[in-house]
């Protein structure tokens, strides 16, 4: 590799490999500590699949389903890659009843898409519940509706590694922390900048479990 490509590759996988997944993970914590119904049974899934002082292993988040609906909600809620655009190299084609000529750059704004209230009832609302196989609001998902990491062959090449280690921390986090939102009780919005990041910071108190229930017990 040329010292060109070094660099290119290196700046590549800090913006694609590091502020994806960190920026999710915000959010993720953000709506958790606002949500302690879910962050509770996201708890207790993760004890039940992983008990003691376990540390959570890849075998272990296949029996974690909550886990996995809560990235999907939080990606569907902040597609940190928040838009993706194809052209047509060679054919003109016809969507709807629009004829587009060759070489047509089209872009796919993934935030608005996964938004579309037809598709996702209360679609402003943390729902990871809608993810879930058999749950009450569980609709039958259109397969376009939330497509985060993008489509065919140029889709993510990081997926599988991203989601795995988003899974693996979040479980982990979880297993030791219980998270409150910020006391001043601010709501932070998204912003667009390349990637779609808070736009203030996300303020967070991580509690420690253990500490917890020393405490509990003491009291008791
Ligand atoms: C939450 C995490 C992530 C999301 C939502 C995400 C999303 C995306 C999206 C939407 C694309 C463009 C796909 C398309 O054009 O159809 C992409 C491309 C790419 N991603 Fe990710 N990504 C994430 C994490 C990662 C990680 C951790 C890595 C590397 C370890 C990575 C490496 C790449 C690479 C190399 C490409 C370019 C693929 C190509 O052009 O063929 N991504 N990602």
């Amino acid at each position: 590799m040329t010292i060109t490509e070094i660099l290119g590759s290196i700046t590549e996988l800090l913006l694609a490999g590091v502020d994806t997944t960190s920026n999710t993970i915000s959010w993720s914590l953000y709506h958790l500590a606002k949500e302690p119904q879910i962050q509770e049974q996201l708890y207790q899934e993760v004890i039940r699949a992983c008990p003691g002082d376990k540390v959570p292993t890849s075998d272990d988040i296949t029996k974690m389903p909550l886990l996995k609906a809560i990235i999907r909600e939080t990606l569907r809620l902040y597609p940190v890659v928040p838009g993706n655009a194809r052209i047509t190299a060679e054919n003109e084609i016809v969507v709807g009843d629009y004829l587009f000529p060759k070489k047509t750059l089209f872009h796919l704004c993934h935030y608005a898409v996964s938004y579309e209230e037809s598709i996702f009832p209360d679609p402003q609302t943390f729902l990871p519940q809608r993810w879930l196989r058999g749950g009450d609001d569980k609709i039958k998902q259109h397969p376009f509706g939330s497509i985060p990491f993008g489509f065919g062959i140029r889709a993510c090449l990081g997926r599988r590694v991203a989601e795995l280690e988003m899974y693996l921390l979040l479980s982990r986090v979880i297993k030791h922390y219980k998270i409150r939102p910020d006391p001043a009780g601010k709501t932070v919005k998204p912003i667009a900048r390349t990637l779609l990041c808070p736009a203030t910071p996300i303020n967070l108190q991580f509690l420690d479990r253990r500490a917890l229930q020393e405490e509990e017990r003491a009291t008791a």
